[in-house]
């Protein structure tokens, strides 16, 4: 059966239905992974958006259940040049196809996903529809896609109560802005007690229980929209407590202390991104989603100074809170999907925590 994926801007693709029966408005945006393509569909991060792969065959090792970065895939839908029908992996509990459908996400196949990325790249995220409707109408549409945008999405993805993993090293309260799974399994795996607090968690009950360290997780939308989470996040800063935050959880500290954010052009959403260590010159791989970035321009080093760049772009990557125990980066130490290289900062992490605890 046909599908169609219309953009804002008027091009339409033509292509194979994948995926459920129905038709979405989304923000559509690409990722350049080559492979985790499950952990992409499941990082909460995409909810409120549609997924471009890059990579032109998806799909080909099946669906591995363990590997999901949360309980459920997020993007509103998926689009890929060539899905695998026939997955080749001995841990393969499924194929893509199914896992769409059920989940309710609709897809696109089939289409030239390399001149979309190119549109994207040139003038940047846009909105669009994917519909199986041959009769659609360009110009009842284009007004309600130019006019989405994705809202309420941090309270959609984020726990609805307190969940524990528990351990026996320092005890660490996640706030889960819309948390991939490895943030919490990379403490956990470092014997921490994680404790998991939903979105919208006041700052007094997280610090009544007395935490060595603060994480604050990804998580999905524009950071401006999230002001009752700042005020709070504001108050965990005053607290001397040693924070650790990435991706949406970067952003919203910066916006807590004053500083601004903004939206890309087209955003990081991949597995290859440089960032370089401004103290040592090494440079990073590292694994990136996020389309909003923190301006540093106007930085009081009396506030921050930054700690990372991207070296593709010069944007922001990381910033280091000056007189406080708080790091923040906004790219994945958890990686899933990408290279693990930068997992050593949850080992920082329990650095700055020891050094809470002998004070
Ligand atoms: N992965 C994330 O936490 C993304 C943060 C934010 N939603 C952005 O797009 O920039």
């Amino acid at each position: 059966m046909k599908a169609f994926l219309i953009l804002e801007d008027g091009h339409v693709f033509t292509g194979t239905a994948i995926g459920a029966d129905k038709e979405i408005i989304s923000e559509i945006v690409f990722n350049t992974s080559m492979t985790g393509y499950l952990e992409v569909l499941t990082d909460p991060s995409y909810a409120g958006q549609a997924v471009v792969m890059t990579y032109p065959l998806i799909g080909n090792y099946g669906i591995c259940y363990e590997d999901m970065e949360s309980k459920r895939p997020w993007p509103d839908g998926y689009i890929v040049r060539e899905l695998s029908r026939m997955p080749s992996n001995f841990r393969s509990q499924g194929t893509i196809q199914e896992f769409l459908e059920k989940n309710e996400i609709p897809g696109i196949c089939g289409i030239d996903t390399r001149a979309l990325t190119q549109l994207l790249r040139e003038k940047g995220t846009m909105n669009g529809m994917i519909t199986r409707r041959e009769d659609f109408d360009l110009e009842e549409i284009l007004p309600k896609l130019k006019a989405y945008s994705p809202t309420g999405v941090v309270m959609a993805t984020t726990c609805k109560e307190r969940e524990v993993l528990p351990g026996d090293g320092y005890k660490v309260a996640l706030l889960d802005l819309g948390a991939k799974k490895n943030i919490g399994d990379s403490l956990h795996k470092r014997g921490c007690e994680v404790n998991i607090y939903p979105a919208d968690t006041k700052a007094e009950d997280i610090l009544a229980a007395n935490p060595d360290g603060i994480m604050l997780s990804n998580g999905p939308g524009d950071p401006k929209e999230c002001t009752e989470i700042i005020k709070e996040i504001k108050k965990l800063y005053d607290s001397n407590v040693p924070i650790f935050a990435i991706c949406l959880g970067h952003q919203l500290m910066a916006l807590a202390n004053g500083l601004d954010t903004h939206k890309m052009k087209y955003g990081h959403r991949g597995g290859n991104h440089p960032v370089k260590d401004l103290k040592t010159g090494r440079v990073y791989i590292t694994s990136q989603n996020h389309g909003y970035v923190v301006d540093t321009d106007k930085l009081d080093p009396k506030v921050a100074v930054p700690a990372f760049v991207n070296v593709n772009d010069g944007t922001n990557e990381g910033l280091s809170y000056t007189g406080k125990n708080i790091f923040t980066v906004q790219y994945h130490p958890e990686a899933c999907p990408g290279p693990q290289d930068s997992a050593y900062l949850f080992d920082r992490f329990l650095d700055m925590m020891a050094a809470g605890k002998n004070k």
